[in-house]
């Protein structure tokens, strides 16, 4: 197995991000880890925590040095105008962009394993004039690929989405069977590539209260959502549903599920992330790269405090390498 590594971006720099790497740098890690930042940003939130910082310039794949605690590798990505905790300011919305995107072409090139992102603010992006709803939705497109799926996992849960950042008055026209039928799709071939269940059980809520109660209480689980569960268990696939939301999260159903598909953000993450906050991962499937990140925000009221807890980076990282791990030893048996 050769070393692993890894693209990290900080994210928002006004937010915990930075910090959190700092302290991701304070121990050894048997990885490489490259954050794609400003040099000057991670030395001066270094200096306010009162963390040893040394930084080296990373040199490319041909790069193989692992480093010490209190050392990160670099790439180097400009700031617009200083960072204050706290305070995010609209001309650094585009350098938060530019890191992710240095960062996802080095994994696209095959030069890093996999990609590890720290929050970013979506709403300062927007505030910048940039259409910005999400990372998932940045790579979507970055990447070229027609569709991702965004899914939280801590120990015992899964959480797919079937849509992601919308306004929930949104959320029902944007539900069709064939985006149904695609993100399906994406989850089931994930849970086999990406983590080896060879034939994943998965739970479907509904849409509506009560699963939409017969047809009494909106009719798509009627008329959209089992046809298109029926269609997937006619070719052997184990999806049940569609399941009323507030009662499919137990431990009755759980127990026999590998993932539940929810319909919307605030269906399935308040649950995921009341289970397991701190020790959640969010991971993009259907990208042509590994990526993982945290379960949180960018916590402005924690920015450069010391206070913020690594817990989630520390999961994204412990995915990801497992991620790139199976990903290095299926390709090692298909040689
Ligand atoms: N992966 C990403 O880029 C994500 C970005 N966001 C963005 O973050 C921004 C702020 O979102 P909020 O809803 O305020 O959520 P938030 O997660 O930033 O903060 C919610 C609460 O959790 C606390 N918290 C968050 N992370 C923590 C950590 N690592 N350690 C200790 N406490 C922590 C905060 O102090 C706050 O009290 C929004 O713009 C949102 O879009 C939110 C979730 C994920
Ligand atoms: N609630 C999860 C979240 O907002 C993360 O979004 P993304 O930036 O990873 O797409």
């Amino acid at each position: 197995m050769p070393i692993l590594r890894f693209a990290l971006t900080p994210g928002e720099p006004a937010g915990i991000g930075p910090d959190l790497c700092v302290m991701l740098a304070q121990q050894y890690w048997p990885h490489q880890l490259v954050v794609f930042a400003d040099p000057q940003l991670m030395q001066s939130r270094a200096t306010l925590l009162n963390l040893p910082l040394t930084l080296h310039t990373w040199q490319g794949p041909e790069d193989s040095r692992l480093c010490q605690a209190g050392e990160l590798l670099i790439h180097p990505v400009p700031m617009a105008t200083e960072a204050k905790p706290g305070h995010a300011d609209i001309r650094n919305a585009q350098y938060v962009l530019d890191t992710l995107t240095a960062a996802t072409l080095a994994c696209q090139q095959g030069q890093l394993h996999a990609l590890i992102t720290a929050p970013v603010h979506k709403g300062i992006i927007n505030d910048a004039g940039i259409p910005f709803t999400g990372h998932t939705e940045f790579l979507e497109q970055l990447t070229g690929v027609s569709k991702v799926v965004m899914m939280l996992a801590t120990e015992g849960l899964r959480v797919a989405l079937v849509t992601t950042h919308l306004p929930l008055r949104a959320v029902a026209d944007a539900i069709t069977a064939p985006l149904l039928e695609e993100v399906i799709e994406i989850l089931l071939q994930d849970l086999r590539q990406k983590f080896g269940i060879t034939q994943p059980r998965i739970l479907v809520a509904g849409l509506n209260p009560h699963a939409g109660e017969g047809g009494h209480l909106g009719d798509e689980e009627l008329t959209l959502i089992s046809p298109v569960l029926e269609g997937f268990r006619q070719r052997g696939e184990q999806l049940e549903g569609p399941l009323p939301a507030d009662t499919l999260f137990n431990e009755k159903y759980l127990a026999q599920a590998d993932a539940v598909l929810a319909m919307y953000h605030d269906q399935g993450l308040p649950v995921l992330k009341y289970k397991g906050f701190g020790k959640a991962v969010n991971i993009t499937l259907g990208l042509p790269i590994i990526r993982t990140s945290v379960d949180h925000g960018t916590a402005f009221d924690l920015a450069g405090t010391g206070k913020a807890d690594a817990g989630s980076l520390i999961t994204a990282i412990h995915t990801a390498v497992q991620m790139a791990t199976a990903q290095h030893l299926s390709l090692e048996t298909h040689e």
